[in-house]
């Protein structure tokens, strides 16, 4: 048997993703010898068989950092493949802890604001991770049928820190500006659907692509946009044109039953897992879901939660 043909090698391990008081993240230094040696990372390691999550982090962490670690939840979950070895790594917001960081095994540990973590050098494996710290955990799509002053009212009670929107279709409306303008103002990062010279003159900061422009795209048009693009997905189809157009998120749906497409079938949470596996997107679930789904989305390989009615403010 060739090199080759041999199996890689495969391990699991757990990453805690660590803020202290001003928002920065504690990131640390990968000693030179080690796999993906001198590049940044999130503190934690491998996992031991028969070893839950939660017990594997603290442990990793008392460890490394010398920290104790009381309570951590989901953040994402990524899969990824190296030359040498394919990891599936959990990270673990770290959201209860006690003592200050150090580093215990000589390696540099390092307050980093949010800001500056994307220009440390990171595994391959991270780079979802790194973009997912920039983005809401809810993405909120405005529902159909509303006035200009309701979506402005509702746009001002989102919660800028947790929530982004998706102006759908007041993207291509007379009212843009205005409710471009609202969100600016507020901080709240907000998406235009399908044209990209909107997006740019309104400073959006994504641009999602429905199924029929995701199609239609071109890698070196996107290439030039400076926020976040992403993409409307039902298919592994639609995740493959993503991939090669080096999109970086997708929307992913109908992962439950919905009023708005009643004759589609929808994923299910273990289809929904399947599609998004070995992907290295970052992914927000839709389709009859609720902000409390938050945690079960994170479980099946979404860092985020989309959707209409159940996300928007004042509506019951
Ligand atoms: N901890 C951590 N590991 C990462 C990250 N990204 C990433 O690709 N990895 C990979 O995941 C694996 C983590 O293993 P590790 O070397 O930290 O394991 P460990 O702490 O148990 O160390 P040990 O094997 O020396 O006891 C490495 O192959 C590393 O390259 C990350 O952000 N944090
Ligand atoms: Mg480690």
């Amino acid at each position: 048997m060739s090199a080759s043909d041999e199996p890689l090698p495969e391990i699991t391990v757990v990453a805690g993703i660590i803020r202290d008081g001003e928002g920065r993240l504690c990131l640390s230094r990968r000693p030179e010898h080690k796999h993906q040696g001198g590049l940044w990372e999130f503190p934690g390691g491998k996992v031991e068989p028969g070893e839950a999550l939660d017990v594997a982090l603290a442990r990793e962490l008392h460890e490394e950092l010398g920290l104790d670690v009381t309570g951590c939840e989901p953040f994402m979950t990524v899969r990824h493949r190296y030359p040498d070895l394919k990891v599936t790594l959990h990270f673990r917001e770290v959201s209860r802890y006690g003592g200050e960081p150090h580093g215990r095994e000589g390696q540099p540990v390092e307050w980093v604001p949010l800001a500056d973590v994307t220009e440390r050098a990171f595994p391959a494996a991270n780079r979802p991770v790194a973009l997912a710290l920039r983005l809401p955990q809810e993405w909120v799509v405005v529902p159909e049928g509303l006035d200009e002053q309701a979506v402005i009212t509702g746009l001002e009670r989102l919660d800028p820190q947790r929530q982004g929107v998706y102006l759908r279709n007041w993207s291509q409306g007379p009212s843009l500006s205005r409710l471009a303008a609202v969100c600016r103002e507020r901080g709240l990062r907000f998406w235009i659907r399908d044209d990209m010279a909107l997006a740019v003159r309104e400073e959006a900061s994504g641009l999602h692509l429905s199924r029929r422009a995701l199609m239609a795209a071109s890698a070196a048009e996107l290439g030039g946009f400076a926020g976040v693009v992403s993409a409307a997905c039902h298919d592994s189809r639609a995740l493959e044109r993503a991939l090669a157009l080096d999109i970086p998120m997708a929307v992913v749906s109908p992962v439950a039953a919905t009023a708005t497409h009643p004759d589609v079938v929808p994923l299910g949470w273990d289809g929904f897992a399947a599609l998004t596996e070995v992907r290295p997107l970052v992914f927000y679930a839709l389709g009859g879901l609720s902000p409390d789904d938050l945690t079960t989305a994170r479980e099946h390989g979404a860092y985020g939660v989309a959707g209409i009615r159940a996300f928007w403010p004042g509506v019951d």
